[in-house]
């Protein structure tokens, strides 16, 4: 072979190897970029936001439990409350929550403020998000769920149903999915819902009596809920607790409900709206104050036993558990406008209107024996007294700085 044609081949060879290299190079570069990386994208600074969650979900050094719970629906009513309680006794509280529009997202800035203070992380998201329920439950080995996220209220499903079926169904599914995967499995406290009694005439309401006559698609998504945390608890060994609430109220609650549109209506002089049964009979609730939830629902955390799934192989069958909070006392309507008139100083205009068939039931009233005897559940907070407390709580909060806020 002659030295110029030798050389041309040798520097041909050389090129090949040259662009080659550029090219893995370059393929290198951007396989671990991190914007080619999804998850990333989702999270741009994964593992400040991982020291975050781990710091948040730390029990306190004072913690009598060693808990560390994840609270859905943190920046809610309850969800709130729950969380400032459990931190307050030392256990690692970790917070999600969407922050939709459905009241006002002022108010659910604030309590996320609140909490935020009070040393407890909100993370951003909805419980529909796989990937980040992945990534949470990655990160932290949480030993409770406290299940609070959901699409509240009974007439609203009228205007919107699928947001009921998004929360409250695919939500809750999503969500057990992600507990059921994580090792070790955590134990499920999530909240039921008295509306699950829908038309029963039995009182005061049991655990026992039927819940298969919903009359609204709210009450239809909660009883779903309890049916699938059967199947969940069967399948995969997930110890799971549900709660049926009462017409919870209280500080910091929820704007939709009729107590604080009712506040809110008459100190702006405009007319409120009270639906009255057949026969001119009163609606009635079992409203229940706040805080005794919130001990009935820490005590259901303490008593929750281990899910006993974890690795994939169900070793024994586990916990299941519905019970009823209330505060065992019905309030006709019309009692809780004169209640509020004279702890707001103003008369309300009224105007009285037959109840429309929009999901409403014509009472609640809850039998808590069961709650009682296991989770020494005792409603100590009478309407007058937990409505004082929610008046004072509103007009602080809508004083005149803040009136801006208020909707
Ligand atoms: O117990 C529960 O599980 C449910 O309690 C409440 O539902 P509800 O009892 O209907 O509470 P409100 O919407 O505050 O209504 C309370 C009472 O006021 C009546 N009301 C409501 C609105 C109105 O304009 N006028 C009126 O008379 C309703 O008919 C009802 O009897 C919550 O809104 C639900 O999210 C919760 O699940």
């Amino acid at each position: 072979m002659d030295k110029p044609r030798f050389r041309l081949r040798c520097s041909i060879t050389k090129l090949i190897f040259f662009w080659i290299a550029i090219l893995l190079t370059i393929l290198i570069f951007f396989h671990r970029t991190p914007s080619s990386n999804p998850n990333r994208r989702v999270l741009p600074s994964l593992p400040a936001w991982e020291n975050v969650v781990v710091q948040s979900a730390k029990p306190l050094a004072n913690s009598t439990t060693g808990h560390s719970v994840l609270v859905t629906g943190a920046a809610g009513f309850v969800g709130t409350h729950v969380a400032l309680a459990l931190k307050k006794r030392g256990d690692g509280v970790v917070g999600i929550d969407n922050f939709n529009k459905y009241y006002d997202p002022t108010l659910k800035r604030r309590r996320a403020d609140l909490l935020r203070r009070n040393g407890i992380f909100v993370l951003e998201a909805d419980i529909n998000d796989s990937e980040k329920l992945a990534k949470l439950f990655r990160s932290v080995k949480f030993t409770h769920v406290v299940h609070l996220a959901a699409q509240a209220g009974v007439r609203y499903a009228l205007r919107n149903p699928a947001s009921y079926v998004h929360s409250n169904i695919a939500g809750f599914v999503n969500l057990l999915e992600a507990c059921k995967t994580a090792n070790p499995q955590p134990s499920i406290i999530w909240a039921s819902s008295s509306s699950v009694y829908g038309l029963n005439s039995k009182v005061p309401f049991s655990e026992t009596h039927r819940t298969d006559q919903p009359a609204s698609l709210y009450a239809a998504t909660k009883k779903a809920g309890e049916e699938i945390a059967h199947a969940y608890n069967h399948i995969y060994g997930l110890s799971i607790t549900g709660l049926r609430f009462f017409t919870v109220y209280g500080p910091w609650g929820r704007p939709d409900m009729m107590y604080y549109s009712f506040t809110r209506d008459m100190l702006r002089g405009k007319p409120i709206v009270v639906f009255e049964g057949p026969g001119h009979k009163s609606v009635a609730r079992d409203f229940t104050y706040i805080d005794d939830v919130v001990k009935g629902l820490l005590a259901a955390v303490d008593t929750a036993e281990k899910s006993t799934g974890s690795g994939g192989k169900v070793e024994r069958p586990a916990q299941l558990r519905v019970f009823n909070l209330g505060n065992t006392s019905p309030v006709p309507v019309n009692e809780v406008v004169g209640l509020l008139e004279r702890l707001l100083g103003v008369k309300a205009k009224k105007v009285v209107v037959p109840m429309p068939r929009n999901g409403d039931v014509l009472f609640t009233h809850a039998n808590v024996s069961l709650a009682r005897r296991e989770l020494g559940y005792v409603p100590t907070t009478d309407l007058k007294t937990g409505l004082r407390k929610f008046v004072d709580w509103y007009l602080d909060y809508y004083s005149e700085s803040n009136w801006k806020s208020a909707w």
